[in-house]
C-alpha cells in the first residue's frame, strides 16, 4: 500500500509571521514522528504542491492543480492536505472530476497548526490516512473531528470547533472510535455519471451567488446580476421561496433565465430540500425557467457549476445536469 500525500496550505502547515499565519512549517519532519512505529509507517508519501496556499485564496486553477498532482502519483490512495475555509468547495469539485477512478481520495486539514499546543493536525491526519488506507471508502471524502463524511456533502461549520465540517442532510460515512463504525458505503462510492466522455480541465467562470434577505429590492437584485454573469445561484428562502410581491423581482431572473443564464434556487437552510413548487413564492420561480438544487450544498452547487462550464456545456444541458447526480452529491 502507498499512500500519497499532498500539501495544499492551509493553517496546518502553517506558522506564524509578522503577518499572521503563513505556510512554511516542516510537514515532512512532522509526518516522520508521526507515523513513527504505526502501521503506517513507510507507507505515506509526501508531495508539496509548488503554490502554498491559504485555501480562502483558492481557484478552480488550484482544484485542477489537486487533480493534476493526484494523476502525476502512483498510489493506492490519496490524502489532500488543505485549509478548511474552502475545503467543501474542493471536495466536491475534486469529486466531480474523479468519477470512475478508483483510488480513493481523502480530504483534511486542521483548525490549529501542526505546531500549535493541542492541535488537532495530528488526529486528523492520522484519521485520514486510517480512511484512505481501509479499503472501506471510495469517491472524494473528507476527514475532520471524529467524523468521515461524503466529500461533495460537506459544509465548514465552525471556523474553530474541532468538529469543523458536517453534511446535514446525510449521515457520516464513519466515525472514528475504537473500533471505527462504518456507515452505508455506497455514499462514498466511486460510480458516477458524466456529462462528456472526455473531461475538460477546470477553468475559471463566472458563477454568481446571491443571498436574499427581507426587503432586497427589484433595482438592488438587478444591479447585482448586470452584466449577466454565466450561470446564478440564489440563495433563497426554505424550500426556495422568494419575495414575488415585490414589484419586478421576479422579472429580473425572468429576464437572465430567457437571455440564457442558467438560474439554480438553493436555500439558506443549512439542511434542506428545495421543493419550487411547494409555495407560490417558490412557484413563480419554476415558472420563469429556474431550476433547484434539491438537498446539495452550497458548496456543491458551486463547484457542479463550474464543472459543467467547464465542460462547455449549453444552458439547458446545465439545467438537466444540476437536477441529476454526477456521484452522489443530491
Ligand atoms: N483552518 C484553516 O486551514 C483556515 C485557513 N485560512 C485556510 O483555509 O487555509
Amino acid at each position: 500500500m502507498r499512500i500519497s500525500v499532498i500539501y495544499t496550505g492551509g493553517t496546518i502547515g502553517m506558522v506564524s509571521s509578522p503577518n499572521g499565519l503563513v505556510p512554511g512549517a516542516d510537514l515532512q519532519g512532522w509526518l516522520e514522528k508521526l507515523l513513527a512505529g504505526t502501521d503506517l509507517d513507510g507507507v505515506a508519501e509526501l508531495t508539496e504542491l509548488p503554490r502554498l496556499i491559504d485555501s480562502s485564496n483558492a481557484t478552480p486553477a488550484d482544484w485542477q492543480a489537486i487533480l493534476d498532482a493526484i494523476k502525476a502519483e502512483d498510489a493506492d490512495a490519496f490524502v489532500i492536505l488543505h485549509g478548511t475555509d474552502t475545503m467543501s468547495y474542493t471536495a466536491a469539485a475534486l469529486s466531480y472530476a474523479r468519477v470512475g477512478a478508483k483510488e480513493p481520495v481523502v480530504i483534511t486539514g486542521s483548525q490549529l497548526p501542526l505546531g500549535a499546543p493541542g492541535s488537532d493536525a495530528g488526529k486528523n491526519v492520522m484519521g485520514a490516512l486510517t480512511a484512505a488506507s481501509s479499503g472501506k471508502v471510495g469517491g472524494v471524502s473528507l476527514y475532520f473531528g471524529d467524523h468521515l463524511l461524503a466529500g461533495n456533502r460537506t459544509t465548514k461549520v465552525s471556523s474553530w470547533g474541532f468538529e469543523g465540517f458536517a453534511s446535514p442532510v446525510i449521515p457520516p460515512l464513519a466515525t472514528a472510535g475504537g473500533p471505527w463504525h462504518w456507515n452505508s458505503l455506497e455514499m462514498g462510492a466511486t460510480a458516477g455519471n458524466l456529462p462528456k466522455e472526455e473531461i475538460r480541465r477546470y477553468a475559471r467562470h463566472d458563477v454568481t451567488v446571491v443571498d436574499l434577505v427581507p426587503g432586497i429590492t427589484a433595482q438592488r437584485l438587478r444591479a447585482l446580476l448586470t452584466p449577466a454573469p454565466e450561470a446564478v445561484i440564489i440563495r433563497a428562502f426554505g424550500v426556495g421561496n422568494c419575495p414575488s410581491d415585490e414589484p419586478g423581482f421576479v422579472d429580473v431572473i425572468k429576464d437572465l433565465v430567457s437571455g440564457g443564464v442558467p438560474v439554480v434556487i438553493s436555500s439558506q437552510c443549512m439542511q434542506a430540500e428545495v421543493v419550487l413548487g411547494a409555495y407560490e413564492t417558490g412557484e413563480v420561480l419554476a415558472k420563469v425557467g429556474c431550476v433547484g438544487a434539491a438537498d446539495m450544498t452550497l458548496e456543491a452547487v458551486y463547484a457542479k457549476l463550474v464543472f459543467l462550464l467547464s465542460q462547455g456545456l449549453s444552458a439547458s444541458e446545465i439545467r438537466d445536469w444540476m437536477q441529476k447526480p454526477i456521484c452522489g452529491e443530491l
